[in-house]
């Protein structure tokens, strides 16, 4: 059986002056799964992710939602996130379940930092949380008014091992309690393990897609390092 389809992108593309950043991408996300999309520094993979959110206009290329209102339905965990100056975590994170209409109890809200490991960090001022908090606390944002779909731009990403690890399990227990995930990651273990499907973006195009079984088998790689390593140097070479 197929899963529904929630997003499908054909043709994105984006330019800045005369570079091409994103070029020709298709992208679908399918419900319940968990796709993650890698590729080096630059490649385009938060521009792409962007495009896909309407957060940024593209030059060319449609995106289809399954929803009238895409906004109210995803989370979003971006790579900077503005927090509200001057306020705690908690009083951020009920601000921000406010712009979705929810007026959530305190208890409520702290289960949310909880599941994200801030309950110490609660009273602390978003501003002046370590880095890792504050993007735990992203996170928790993104997470706030139970989303179908959840995207999370690196959140793994300047974590320490524990948190890492905490974040990840936080990610597979969302996937089993049925929402859809794309991710972001340049952690290729961390991507075998989590993802269902992956997208490699080098170049601004999507190089391969597919399972991580499928493309290791049609590759004939190990493992997605390796796989990596390989699409990516063809890149370099062929650029
Ligand atoms: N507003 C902008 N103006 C000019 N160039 C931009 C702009 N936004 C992105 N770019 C360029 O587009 C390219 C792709 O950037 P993007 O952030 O999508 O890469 P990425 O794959 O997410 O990289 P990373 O893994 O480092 O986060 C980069 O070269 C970046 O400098």
């Amino acid at each position: 059986m197929f899963a529904k389809t929630l997003i499908e992108a054909s043709g994105l593309t984006k330019s800045y002056g005369s570079r091409t950043v994103v070029d020709g991408v298709d992208l679908e996300i399918r419900e319940g799964e968990v796709l993650a999309i890698i590729g080096p520094n630059g490649a385009g993979k938060s521009t792409t992710l962007d495009l896909v959110l309407q957060l940024r206009r593209p030059d060319a290329g449609r995106v289809r939602y399954w929803t009238q209102e895409p906004a109210r339905h995803i989370g979003l965990q971006l790579q900077s996130t503005p927090f509200f100056p001057g306020f705690t975590a908690l009083e951020n994170l009920r601000m921000f379940a406010a712009f979705y209409g929810l007026r959530l109890p305190d208890s409520e809200l702290m289960r949310h930092l909880s599941r994200c490991g801030l309950e110490e960090a609660a009273r602390t001022d978003a501003l002046r949380l370590s880095g890792g908090q504050q993007k735990r606390l992203a996170i928790a944002m993104a997470l706030v008014h139970g989303p179908k779909l959840i995207v999370l731009d690196e959140p793994t990403a300047a974590l320490d091992p524990r948190a890492r690890r905490d974040i990840r399990e936080l990610i597979r227990s969302l996937a089993d309690s049925g929402a859809s995930i794309v991710f972001t990651s340049h952690d290729m273990e961390e991507v075998h393990k989590l993802a269902g499907r992956l997208m490699l973006i080098s170049g601004g195009r999507v190089r391969a897609s597919g399972t991580p079984e499928e493309l290791l088998d049609r590759y004939q790689v190990d493992s997605l390092e390796e796989l990596y390593i390989r699409l990516t140097d063809a890149d370099t070479q062929a650029t």
